[in-house]
């Protein structure tokens, strides 16, 4: 029983610790990454996004994501993601096993250009073949939409785009949009608003918020769009992260946090969150520093 009615009684939680959060990470270790996968698993996570098949010389520090897709030991019941922005992508994230994909746009023209080196449109039309060949395949693909609250190019997004861009992706095939806050500019009027937006064009059970913690306004962004039926959340173990093509994107959500306020709330996750704090602790110190989950830091210090 939650809290109020007005608030989902479960949520699930889409960890991107081991892509979002180490796509900007030189100094870690393909051993590193599968512990982390790992212990994420054990703490009860069920969609886990291991790794992104990009280009090598645009993303280095994923360049292993093959090895870590054939080397990871599948726990039944979780779901191992990859991103994929093109065919590319797609043949050698299946070659690996990964069990879903996800293609990734965005709402503001400068970022798409920046992030995946083609127009909005552009990536539209990449985007067909890998959802066509997925569906051959069977495995679902998941859309991500960034710099839905701001972009760190072009400044302010209207909803209208992003609510545009989410459509063609649902409409394309997509099981599931992710709103993401590149930047973390949000704040918890203007993200509902984007939501609601959203959902006008995109079933809200379709939606995910993937909400950067830049400013310290991700928990109070959910928590205000929570109400608008929304039950899907994207976070980082240890705040992990960021993305290389949105400076300031440093500081995704911290699972941990975002777990202690559901919980708290009486919101169900399915998740232990002393294992998860272990799992981050570990990933944190093999980095060589604190988590930067401020839960894992009052239960562990
Ligand atoms: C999309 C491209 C590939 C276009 O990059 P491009 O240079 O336009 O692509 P291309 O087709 O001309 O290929 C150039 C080279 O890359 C290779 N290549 C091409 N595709 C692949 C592939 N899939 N895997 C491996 N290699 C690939 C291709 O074979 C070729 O190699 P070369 O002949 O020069 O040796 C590039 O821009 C790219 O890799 N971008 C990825 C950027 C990225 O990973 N950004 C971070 C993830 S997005 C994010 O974090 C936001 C999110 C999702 O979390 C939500 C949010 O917070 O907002």
């Amino acid at each position: 029983m939650s809290a109020t009615n007005s608030y989902p009684s479960k949520v699930s939680i889409f960890e991107v610790g081991a892509r979002d959060g180490l796509q900007n990470e030189k100094a870690v270790t393909t051993a590193d990454k599968l512990t982390l996968i790992d212990q994420l698993g054990a703490a009860g996570l069920t969609r886990i996004e291991a790794g992104s098949f990009v280009s090598p010389k645009w993303v280095p520090q994923m360049a292993d994501s093959g090895d870590i897709f054939r080397q990871l030991s599948k726990r039944p019941g979780v779901v191992y993601s990859a991103l994929t922005p093109n065919l590319k992508g797609l043949e050698l994230a299946l070659d690996a096993g990964a069990d879903e994909v996800a293609i990734f746009g965005a709402a503001s023209q400068s970022f798409s250009q920046r992030n995946i080196n083609c127009s909005i449109e552009e990536s539209i039309e990449r985007f067909i073949p890998v959802m066509e060949a997925a569906q051959a395949k069977q495995i679902p693909v998941r859309g991500y939409v960034s710099c839905v609250l701001g972009c760190p190019y072009e400044g302010e997004i209207q909803v209208e785009e992003v609510a545009r861009v989410a459509e063609i992706l649902y409409k394309m095939g997509c099981y599931e949009i992710s709103l993401g806050d590149t930047i973390g500019v949000g704040t918890p009027l203007n993200a509902r608003r984007m939501v609601e937006a959203v959902a006008r064009r995109v079933p809200v059970e379709k939606l995910a918020l993937h909400f950067h913690d830049t400013y310290g306004q991700a928990l109070a962004n959910i928590l205000a769009c929570l109400e608008t039926g929304v039950s899907v959340i994207d976070s980082s173990v240890a705040g992990l992260g960021g993305c290389p093509y949105a400076k300031g994107a440093s500081g995704n959500l911290a699972t941990e946090d975002l777990v202690y306020m559901l919980h708290g709330m009486g919101i169900e996750t399915g998740i232990d969150l002393n294992a998860l704090i272990t799992a981050g602790n570990n990933i944190s110190q093999a980095l060589g520093r604190v988590s930067g989950a401020k839960v894992a830091r009052a239960l562990t210090e």
